[in-house]
This record gives structure tokens, C-alpha cells and sequence, in this order.
């Protein structure tokens, strides 16, 4: 009866978000970890009384902070017992960085391991918090009757990077204005992250390759018609498109802010209104450019049956992705809609770091 790893892992972010420390099993023992967003100012206490903690960042992080990064994609950095809840909190979050920018000097450990490390902060990805977590080492029988949740570090690792199989749920008719013969399906992965879903546009011949777009959640373009991206007139326009040709199929993935979560995404706002742009943003919070996973998009494609497309994309990068995960994309079908004078930068510097087509 007892839960497997994936669902330890699934309780593991739940507990994160909401500042509770989970406990990690390695070869050389074990330790605790807590997310540096949602840890309190007690329980930080606690942690600081046992023992010697590290703030685990990543390489992209520690680069804004000029603190050696010594693991190369992470850095461990060294947390002076009398640290509190604002020195944390101003190591993890960027948004104080230039109104205070003297943070160090910061120490960073070399001696030792990474990987707990490093599966704490995929932790705190997948739990869409900022990648910056507390980690100290405990006895191997320290969480015993704590009702912590417990996880085995080395086979945590490649599960979480691992490819969750998506199950359908169900599928009904929806009219929509773009196209009333419309279908949506819904997909749950079997990790209990966020459902995704498929609009399937007519009765599109599973033999041939179908106009397809793949369209990762936008709160703030799809609902809100932000004039700072262009992804409301995108989905707008491939729905249209496809209503237009009678069949295709467009995925929403729920991959907020490229997969950073719609709270960092927001914060990557207040980024960008200090003036770095939308990929130096995500960099100085710790994440990479793309978080994003299409492996995903590949799977609900052939879970409907496709296994050719003709993608609607202006990226690149999505293209070798379905092709790496084995859909056949014959054809790019070029997306250009909603330019306005707010996102004009942000499109250019989609081009010119991201690499995508104009
Ligand atoms: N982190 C971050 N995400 C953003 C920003 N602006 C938009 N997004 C997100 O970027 C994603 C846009 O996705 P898409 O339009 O599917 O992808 P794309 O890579 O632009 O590729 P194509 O539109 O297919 O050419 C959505 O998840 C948005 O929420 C930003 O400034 N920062
Ligand atoms: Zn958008």
C-alpha cells in the first residue's frame, strides 16, 4: 500500500510549496532539503541549528552572483549560521539584485557531492518555485516518525528527468467560434503534474501529415490579451487556420513561461521592466532560456494516432525536438501574428538568442 518514488516525488513538491522539508536518501547518507522561497523564518531556525547548510543554486544563478560555481550547473553556497529569512530569500530571488546588489562575497563549497543538491533544486523546479533550496546534512534515521516525505536521491534523479506516460481521460465535442466540428482530450500524466490537453480540429486521415501547433499555456496572452507576447493572436490564429482547412490538431501544454511556472514568469516581468530582456530574465532567476519538455507534445501526437505533422511554429527548436521524439514534421508552417509595440523587443531577441525564424 505504501507509495512508489513517483508519488513520493509528487508529495515531495507539494510539500515544497508549501514550505515543508522533505528528506533525501544518497550512498553517503542522507539530507534535508528545503525550498529557499517557502521556508519560514522558524523553520529556517531549525535547519540552521542542524548542522552545516548549503544554499544549492544553479550555474545560472551563481552567475549573477558572482559565486563560484564549482559543480559546474549548480553551486553550493555556504550559509553563515546567523543567516536569516531576508539573506536567503536575496540569494534565491533577483528581484532586489539592483537595488541591493552587494550580496557577498559568497563562499561556495568544492569538497563533497552535488546530487542531492542537484535534485533539490529539480525539486523545486517541478514545483515551479524559484531553483534555490536549503540543504543540510541529517542522520539516515532522522525523519523516522516525523511524517516527512522520504526520497531515494539516486533513483529520484532520472526518474524526475524521465518521461511520464500520459493517460486520456476523456474527450467530448466543444464548438468553438474557429470551428464548430471541434474535439477536446484531455491527457493526465502519471506523476500528478498538470493535465494536458488536444483540440482536434474535424476527423483529420491519421495517414497523412496533420496541420499541427503546439501551444504551451499562456495566462496572461491566451486570457488576459497581454500586448507583451504574441501568443493570444498565435492560438487565436492556428485555431482559425485549422477551422479554415476543416482538420488539425493543436496541443495545449501546460508549460506557463516556457515551463518556469506563470509566478516566475511574473517575476521575469518585474525583470524586464529593469531593463534585462526575456532570456537575461530567466537566467538571472536560475533558469535556463526553455524549460520546457516536447517530449510531451510527441506523445499526445501519437497517442491520437499522428505520426506526421505540419508544424506551425516559428521555432526551431520544437521542430528537432518532434523529430528527436519520432513525428515526422514535413513541412513548417510559418505562425506570424500579433506584433505590437510592446513585444517587438521581445521577439527580436526571440530571433537573435533563441534562434527563432522571423
Ligand atoms: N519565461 C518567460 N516566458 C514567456 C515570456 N513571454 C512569453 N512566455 C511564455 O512563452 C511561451 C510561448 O510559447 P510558444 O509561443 O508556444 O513557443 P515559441 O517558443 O515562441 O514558439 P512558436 O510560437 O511556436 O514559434 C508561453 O509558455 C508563454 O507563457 C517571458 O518573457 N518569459
Ligand atoms: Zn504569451
Amino acid at each position: 500500500m505504501g507509495p512508489d518514488l513517483t508519488e513520493l516525488l509528487a508529495r515531495a513538491r507539494g510539500d515544497l510549496r508549501m514550505g515543508v522539508p522533505v528528506v533525501l536518501h544518497g550512498k553517503d547518507g542522507a539530507v534535508l532539503v528545503a525550498a529557499a522561497e517557502t521556508v519560514s523564518e522558524v523553520r529556517l531556525a531549525e535547519v540552521l541549528a542542524l548542522g552545516a547548510v548549503d544554499l544549492a543554486i544553479t550555474g545560472r544563478r551563481a552567475e549573477t552572483l558572482k559565486a563560484r560555481a564549482y559543480d559546474g550547473d549548480l553551486a553550493r553556497v555556504i550559509v553563515p549560521g546567523r543567516a536569516g529569512l531576508e539573506w536567503v530569500q536575496g540569494i534565491a530571488d533577483p528581484s532586489e539584485d539592483l537595488a541591493q546588489p552587494m550580496k557577498g562575497p559568497l563562499a561556495s563549497r568544492r569538497d563533497g557531492e552535488a546530487v542531492m543538491h542537484r535534485v533539490a533544486i529539480a525539486l523545486c523546479k517541478a514545483a515551479r518555485l524559484l531553483p534555490a533550496a536549503l540543504v543540510v546534512p541529517v542522520r539516515a534515521d532522522y525523519a523516522t516518525g516525523q511524517l516527512l516525505t522520504e526520497l531515494d536521491a539516486v533513483a529520484a534523479g532520472p526518474l524526475m528527468a524521465s518521461l511520464h506516460a500520459l493517460g486520456h481521460v476523456v474527450s467530448a465535442r466543444v464548438p468553438l467560434r474557429a470551428a464548430e466540428n471541434a474535439r477536446l482530450h484531455i491527457f493526465r500524466p502519471d506523476d500528478g503534474s498538470d493535465e494536458h490537453y488536444a483540440i482536434e480540429i474535424g476527423r483529420p486521415d491519421r495517414s497523412k501529415p496533420v496541420l499541427a501547433r503546439l501551444h504551451s499555456a499562456c495566462f496572461t496572452g491566451d486570457l488576459l490579451g497581454s500586448l507583451k507576447c504574441d501568443c493570444g493572436p498565435q492560438l487565436n490564429a492556428a485555431l482559425a487556420q485549422m477551422g479554415e482547412q476543416g482538420e488539425g490538431v493543436l496541443l495545449y501544454l501546460q508549460q506557463e513561461g516556457r515551463g518556469i511556472g506563470l509566478a516566475n514568469k511574473m517575476r521575469a516581468y518585474a525583470l524586464q521592466d529593469q531593463g534585462f530582456d526575456t532570456v537575461e530574465a530567466n537566467h538571472r532567476l536560475g533558469f535556463e532560456d526553455d524549460e520546457r519538455d516536447f517530449r510531451l507534445g510527441a506523445q499526445i501526437l501519437e497517442k491520437l494516432g499522428f505520426s506526421a505533422v505540419r508544424l506551425m511554429t516559428n521555432n526551431p527548436a520544437k521542430i528537432a525536438m518532434m523529430t528527436a521524439s519520432g513525428i515526422d514534421v514535413t513541412e513548417r508552417v510559418p505562425l506570424k501574428v500579433g506584433l505590437s509595440a510592446h513585444n517587438e523587443r521581445y521577439l527580436a531577441v526571440k530571433a537573435e538568442k533563441s534562434g527563432h525564424l522571423l
